[in-house]
């Protein structure tokens, strides 16, 4: 029997089983994917690559891969409030193996379905590494996206969850990266503050998604506000307590996917109330926003502490 073609792959993996789009007039199969945008609403796009030996490891299984991919790249619409409209998915594989991408495109099914995020389109090409590349887009209501150009002093900086329990997972995962339980869950299932993060529209003034380390996106909000993000590192929620020798790591490792995002202090009571509807077992205070050059600091019981590698970056590594 041939090899199935790049056409007759796609057919199978990516045109059923996905949600359905209500405003989507033209899906997988032309040229584009047309959509019929809502009256009032503002489109939030962002596109998010994952690596092979650099996101995850290579030899990952396809659903853990396909799960990591898109809840990393439908993270980004959390961040700005949006609600999930659809996505596109390029993929370039290695060989044409069918069982992989039979099991890549399960997971990627089941993950679209719980995240409520329909599969518009995409490309399937030939490459040297498995490369995933994932755009997505959402509605928003006019005017109100959460950027990270809005934090302000006098407001409080909040986050939604534990970090460093993905970093912390990550030698464990390179041993076997077949494991799929609790613990390596924060690396491969990320939880999407969806929800939480509409919710938040009329409350928080800036928010970001922590994927390079905490300390690192809490400086994209300083420096795109203009302001000093100053941390209380023992209010920090951590997977290790602060006395463990990998507690830093905490701070910068990344791929945590919470989100940081500032408020002012008249709207606690109400953080408190949306996180707990949205289901949150963690929205801590971790600092306050001042006035002066951008910067963040972090101070420990008083003590002012450093990094020499505040969060992931891919060069000069
Ligand atoms: N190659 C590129 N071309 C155009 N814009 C880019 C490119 N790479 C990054 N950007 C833009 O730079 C900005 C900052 O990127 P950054 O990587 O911090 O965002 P992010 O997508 O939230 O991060 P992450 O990739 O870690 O999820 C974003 O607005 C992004 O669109
Ligand atoms: C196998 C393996 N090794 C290392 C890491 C750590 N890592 C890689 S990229 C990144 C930041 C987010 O990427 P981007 O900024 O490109 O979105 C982090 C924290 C990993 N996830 N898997
Ligand atoms: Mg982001």
């Amino acid at each position: 029997m041939s090899r199935p073609s790049e056409f007759d792959l796609i057919r199978d993996c990516f045109s059923s089983g996905y949600p359905a789009a209500n405003d989507l007039l033209l899906g997988i199969g032309d040229d584009c994917s047309l959509i019929r945008p809502p009256a009032d609403m503002e489109l939030a796009q962002s596109i998010d690559t994952q690596v092979a030996g650099v996101h995850f490891p290579t030899d990952a299984p396809g659903n853990l891969i396909a799960s990591r991919a898109l809840r990393c790249a439908v993270s980004d619409l959390a961040a700005m409030g949006a609600v999930p409209q659809g996505f596109h998915l390029a993929l370039t594989l290695s060989d044409n193996n069918e069982d992989f991408l039979q099991d890549f495109a399960s997971g990627l099914r089941l993950t679209a379905n719980t995240l409520g995020i329909p599969l518009l389109g995409g490309d399937t090409t030939y490459g040297k590494q498995l490369t995933i590349s994932v755009a997505v887009q959402g509605w928003l209501p006019r005017g109100l996206g959460l950027r990270r150009d809005a934090a302000r002093a006098g407001q409080d900086v909040w986050l939604t969850g534990k970090v460093g329990a993905a970093a912390l997972v990550l030698d464990d995962i390179l041993r076997d990266p077949t494991r799929d339980d609790q613990e390596t869950a924060p690396y491969y299932h990320p939880r999407v503050h969806l929800s939480f993060g509409h919710l938040l529209l009329s409350l928080a003034t800036s928010a970001i998604d922590i994927s390079d380390g905490l300390i690192q996106d809490a400086r994209h909000i300083a420096n795109a506000s203009g302001v000093i993000l100053n941390l209380d590192a023992t209010a920090i929620p951590t997977s290790v307590s602060p006395e463990h020798s990998r507690w830093r790591e905490c701070l910068t490792g990344g791929d945590d996917y919470q989100l940081l995002f500032t408020a002012p202090q008249s709207a606690r009571e109400r953080i408190e109330a949306c996180a707990l509807t949205a289901g949150l077992n963690h929205c801590a205070r971790i600092g306050h926003v001042e006035e002066g050059e951008p910067d963040v600091c972090v101070r420990k019981n008083g003590e002012l502490l450093t990094f020499e590698q505040e969060g992931y970056t891919h060069f000069n590594r």
